[in-house]
């Protein structure tokens, strides 16, 4: 209670000074013209030395802009470089171990739950930066069976998407099974027809934006967990069976994130480079 009191008086006594300071610095711009050409002592430049700085880089700025317009240059951000990678799946199939393991090369076995995580690494190449981040999006149980199960915004911001299933969960295995669906789905229907019944125009709405969004963007399905084998309900045919159906698309790989290290640094990998090549039209091998 002290401290948050104390800390009013600080921040409130800052805002004022900056207050004053705003003000003051007004005033003397206001009468900036006047003191100038008066041949007496500028008593506002003495009181306030920031207004010849300010006035300097408002010059700049000038000087800057003209030169941009000249020179038809705009003042739009170059393209970022990162490589924004999208990592789907039903809950607790292993999302986070995959992603820490490929970072950390370590296996932890505990993470946070319940909200979405984001990863930053920076990995290099012939001398280049690139960085990759990886959004761990967090699902509860209720979107298995769900047809909404891709979020069209994140999908908008990824270059490659991940879609983990759990082999010793079916539920898990049908719920990326419906991503995938999702993803690839042709919305040849008008969305717009006031034919249709409102539930379909949504679901046709939906459609069109995730398949927009999604433009067959590197994708990877992964089934993960495969070291329990005695627990295992999806099997390898089955995971290869949904591979083949959209082989040309689509990766698919069967591993452990806590048996080893090898395999998912090997398909994630894989999938940056064809991150990398799709986003840049070049080939880069991390
Ligand atoms: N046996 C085994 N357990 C794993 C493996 N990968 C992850 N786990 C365990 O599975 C549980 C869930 O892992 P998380 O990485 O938190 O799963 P998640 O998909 O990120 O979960 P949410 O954030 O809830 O969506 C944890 O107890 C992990 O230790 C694996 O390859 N084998």
């Amino acid at each position: 209670m002290v401290n948050y009191k104390r800390r009013g008086t600080v921040h409130g006594s800052l805002a004022e000074i900056s207050a004053n300071r705003v003000y003051s610095t007004r005033l003397a711009i206001k009468s900036n013209k006047s003191e100038d050409q008066s041949d007496g002592k500028n008593v506002q430049a003495l009181k306030f030395p920031c207004i010849a700085m300010l006035r300097k880089s408002m010059q700049n700025l000038k000087i800057s802009v003209d030169h941009l317009q000249k020179n038809k240059l705009s003042l739009v951000k170059p393209k970022s470089k990162s490589l924004n990678v999208l990592v789907l799946g039903a809950k607790n199939v292993g999302k986070s171990a995959l992603i820490v393991r490929f970072l950390t090369r370590r296996f932890i076995g505990d993470y946070m739950s319940g909200e979405d995580q984001r990863y930053e690494h920076t990995a290099t190449h012939l001398k280049n930066h690139v960085n990759v981040v990886f959004l761990d999006t967090s699902d509860s149980e209720s979107n298995v069976g769900s047809d909404n199960v891709v979020d069209e915004k994140k999908l908008a911001w990824a270059d490659g998407i991940i879609v983990v299933y759990d082999v010793g969960n079916l539920l898990t295995f049908e719920y990326a099974q419906g991503v995938i669906k999702a993803l690839c789905k042709k919305s040849s229907e008008n969305s717009d027809s006031a034919s249709l019944p409102l539930t379909r125009r949504n679901e046709t709405v939906y459609s069109q934006k995730i398949y927009k969004n999604f433009r067959n963007k590197p994708l990877l399905l992964i089934g993960n967990k495969a070291d329990l084998w005695h627990n295992r309900r999806v099997t390898v045919l089955e995971g290869q069976s949904i591979a083949c159906k959209y082989h040309d698309i689509l990766d698919y790989e069967e591993l452990s994130a806590a048996e080893g290290y090898d395999a998912v640094q090997k398909c994630i990998n894989g999938l940056l480079t064809k991150v990398t090549k799709s986003k840049n039209g070049r080939s880069l091998s991390l």
